[in-house]
């Protein structure tokens, strides 16, 4: 069995570097200082026996897609990660290596796991260093990101800050309040000493960590941390001296233990996704008018919306790109027809909307079709704008996969 992914290596380029021209990022923190490439290791082996499902919960589909992309793509997005590692059980590699294809993960190449999470992480690192991955082509780099697989919700800003901190103290990690108090029960079960809850934090992931550092910890640590042991800081912290920065992160940090967190999540990705709407609209000008009313009404409503028109008859309705938006945005295809226009002159190919839907939903993009009666009644088109607010914003919301590439009547 091959140990490592087959989809083409790419090599890193050390003299690239960690947002090399010092732009500051959206929030303004400034990555000046770091140079190096940053590579990312996801545990992604266990088989989480909390949730209590025959699929672990890394490849639980949420909203028709896997978590563990969620996950990927959270990285793959991000210009300064060079290269993703994902760690997996034997037994998923196919799996795997299916989901790195399906949904064209370019920066990411998978590896075998071992039987817990820091054998995991330690098989992951591994593949940037041992000489049994030297196909790989994979360069050594600076600093490392560790992240759980099945914290799918992490972003740009705390990633940075994380690396940034990693790379001036060789260890950073994030943490959140504790949401309860931490008590010590005794052998009885009966209360031995609670914590003074403001004085800990819950650790959480990503961590960061100067390469080196780390590979070192995991090659001086005991059977028993592997075996038993929890936390990665506390490895650089007990076999390298590197005492961890600690930054507050966002609550969306969560890890995915539990059968109730996979709705949890679900509903977080289903809010986000509902947020980024497309509408593309024929060419003609009453169209395109009709399309940026309909915008104005749904920016109302906290969503971004974007207008493009393309010619519907003559087969060049396809996926726009969409510059501003993230690639999971949503299509609405909505069609003005002049009363004047037979439906079926206006929409020689009725077809091209359920096609154009079957190609999206591959993109995790879903697609419906919103028909207007265009009139000159002031009064009748503004209640057809109205309608058409409120039939998007309940497709957006629900992103209900039976009703894309429909028609429906507005
Ligand atoms: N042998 C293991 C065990 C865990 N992990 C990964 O480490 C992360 C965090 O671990 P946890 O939430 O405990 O996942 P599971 O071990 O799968 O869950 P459980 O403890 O409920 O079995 C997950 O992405 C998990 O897949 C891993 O790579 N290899
Ligand atoms: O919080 C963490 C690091 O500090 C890890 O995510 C946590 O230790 C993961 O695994 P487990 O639930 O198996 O302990």
């Amino acid at each position: 069995m091959e140990l490592i992914g087959d989809l083409p290596a790419r090599p890193l380029d050390p003299a690239a570097c960690f947002n090399q021209h010092g732009d500051p990022s959206d929030d303004g923190v400034s990555a000046r200082s770091f140079r190096g490439p940053v590579a990312v290791v996801l545990p992604a082996g266990g088989c989480g026996e909390r949730m209590g499902l025959s699929t672990p919960k890394q490849f639980c589909k949420l909203l028709d897609r896997p978590l563990i992309s969620y996950t990927i793509h959270a990285f793959e997005r991000i210009k300064w990660i060079e290269a993703v590692i994902v760690v997996v059980a034997e037994q998923h590699v196919e799996l795997m290596k299916s989901i790195i294809q399906k949904y064209n993960h370019e920066k990411t190449q998978w590896c075998v796991g071992g039987l817990t999470r820091h054998r995991s992480i330690f098989n992951g690192l591994s593949v940037f260093v041992d000489d049994k991955f030297m196909e790989c082509h994979l360069t050594k780099p600076k600093v490392v990101i560790i992240h759980d697989a099945v914290r799918p919700f992490v972003n740009e800003d705390i990633l940075l800050k994380i690396a940034t901190a990693a790379n001036d103290h060789g260890a950073a990690g994030a943490i959140r309040p504790l949401v309860s108090t931490v008590i010590a029960t005794n052998s009885e079960h009966f209360l031995d000493h609670s914590l003074e809850r403001s004085k800990y934090r819950a650790s959480e992931m990503p961590q960061a960590f100067l390469f080196d550092t780390i590979y070192k910890a995991y090659q001086k640590c005991t059977e028993y941390d592997f075996e038993y042991g929890t936390e990665c800081l506390h490895l650089v912290l007990s076999y390298c001296n590197t005492q961890a920065k600690l930054i507050e992160g966002p609550p969306t940090l969560w890890k995915v233990t539990y059968k109730q967190d996979l709705f949890a999540a679900e509903s977080l990705i289903k809010e986000t996704l509902s947020q980024n709407v497309c509408v593309i609209t024929d060419v003609d000008q009453e169209a395109l008018q009709l399309g940026h009313c309909l915008k104005k009404m749904l920016m109302t409503q906290h969503m971004d919306v974007e207008v493009i028109s393309a010619e519907y008859g003559k087969k060049k309705l396809c996926i726009p790109h969409v510059s501003s938006q993230e690639s999971y945005n949503i299509i609405i295809v909505y069609i003005s027809l002049p009363e004047s226009t037979p439906f079926s002159k206006k929409l020689d190919e009725p077809s091209a909307i359920r096609r154009l839907a079957k190609e999206a939903k591959h993109r995790n993009i879903l697609v419906y079709g919103l028909l207007v009666n265009y009139t000159k009644d002031s009064e009748e088109l503004n209640e057809s704008l109205e309608n058409m607010c409120f039939i998007s914003k309940s497709l957006m919301k629900d992103r209900n996969s039976a009703l894309t590439g429909q028609l429906l009547v507005v």
